[in-house]
């Protein structure tokens, strides 16, 4: 497969799109950010990198680490962390508090605001500093030692942080955050934080490409639980887009508030795309378009 020419045709194909949608802009750090960039990369199982337009330049990752948080608190903590987090779409979008008090504090899935902060909890319970160490681990798989938080993020978050801390002291009553609140928070803004490119993503997400070895080829997920990643991801990824989304591009996929989509072609590549414009659900309007002309220009997707 020619993933730099079909890197070229997408480009020009979503060109109409960049620009189009809005920034996050409840978080104003990331407000500022020129809307027209547009970045998008391919990893292929072996580590080789392809790219097109902005996919070296680094930008906020927001949600796409909750995925990787996930795969940690797993392979760290095993199984028993479902008895704290749901794997159902939610329906509802991404910071949404409604169903937590009929469903007695358990979120529905990880990839939304309180399923992540559960998750960034038994990470924390486990490492001691759950921030840290997912830096460490994007670093090893991007084979990037130069990955680092973006502090200003980190503290407009904290600053406008007031939902997600709702969220994480609403669980807390219920008994399903073990850690302090505010330790907590520190650590999820500070992962929502982390600043990576969409080659850096591309790379990092190859585990899950390739049924759970890392980059060195040690295991971080064994197959089946490297599958039921990318199951939740396909369900869940987008919040209440996540079934427009599999209809469309037909792939595990994460996005995140700073514009990027992480997608997986489970044992072929994975892709990196970014681009800030947002559409009301919090996802990436040109991303979105550019992983459905990448699905349907190769014929890649799961189905
Ligand atoms: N969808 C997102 O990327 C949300 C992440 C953001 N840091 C938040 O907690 O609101």
């Amino acid at each position: 497969m020619d993933y730099q020419a079909v890197l070229a045709r997408i480009a020009e194909d979503v060109a109409p799109q960049v620009g189009s949608g809005r920034p996050a802009e409840y978080i104003p750090a990331l407000a500022a950010v020129d809307p027209h960039r547009f970045g998008m990369a391919i990893a292929d199982v072996d580590g080789k990198v392809y790219g097109i337009g902005d996919w070296q330049r680094p930008f906020s990752a927001q949600s796409i680490t909750k995925v990787f948080a996930l795969a940690l608190a797993l392979a760290q903590g095993g199984d028993s962390l479902w008895d704290r987090v749901g794997r159902e779409p939610s329906g509802n979008p991404f910071n949404s508090l409604v169903q937590l008090e009929h469903e007695n504090g358990i979120p529905r899935n990880p990839f939304i605001n309180a399923g992540a902060l559960v998750v960034t909890d038994r990470l924390q319970t486990l490492t001691g500093d759950a921030s840290s160490e997912l830096l460490e681990f994007l670093r090893q798989e991007s084979a990037n030692p130069e990955l680092a938080f973006d502090a200003e993020v980190a503290e407009s978050e904290s600053a406008h942080g007031d939902r997600n801390a709702a969220l994480a002291h609403f669980m807390a009553s219920y008994g399903n955050i073990t850690n302090p609140v505010p330790t907590l928070l520190d650590h999820y803004f500070w992962q929502c934080a982390i600043e990576m490119s969409c080659a850096d993503l591309a790379l990092a997400a190859r585990f899950l490409a390739r049924h759970g070895l890392r980059a060195d080829d040690s295991r971080l997920l064994t197959r089946s639980e490297a599958k039921q990643v990318n199951a939740v991801m396909l369900t869940c990824g987008t919040y209440d887009a996540a079934g427009e989304f599999a209809y469309r591009v037909g792939l595990p996929g994460k996005s995140g508030v700073g514009g990027g989509i992480v997608a997986v072609v489970p044992g072929r590549c994975t892709l990196g795309v970014w681009s800030p414009g947002l559409d009301e659900r919090g996802n990436s309007v040109a991303g979105v378009a550019a992983l459905e002309r990448f699905t349907t220009l190769t014929g890649l997707s799961v189905f």
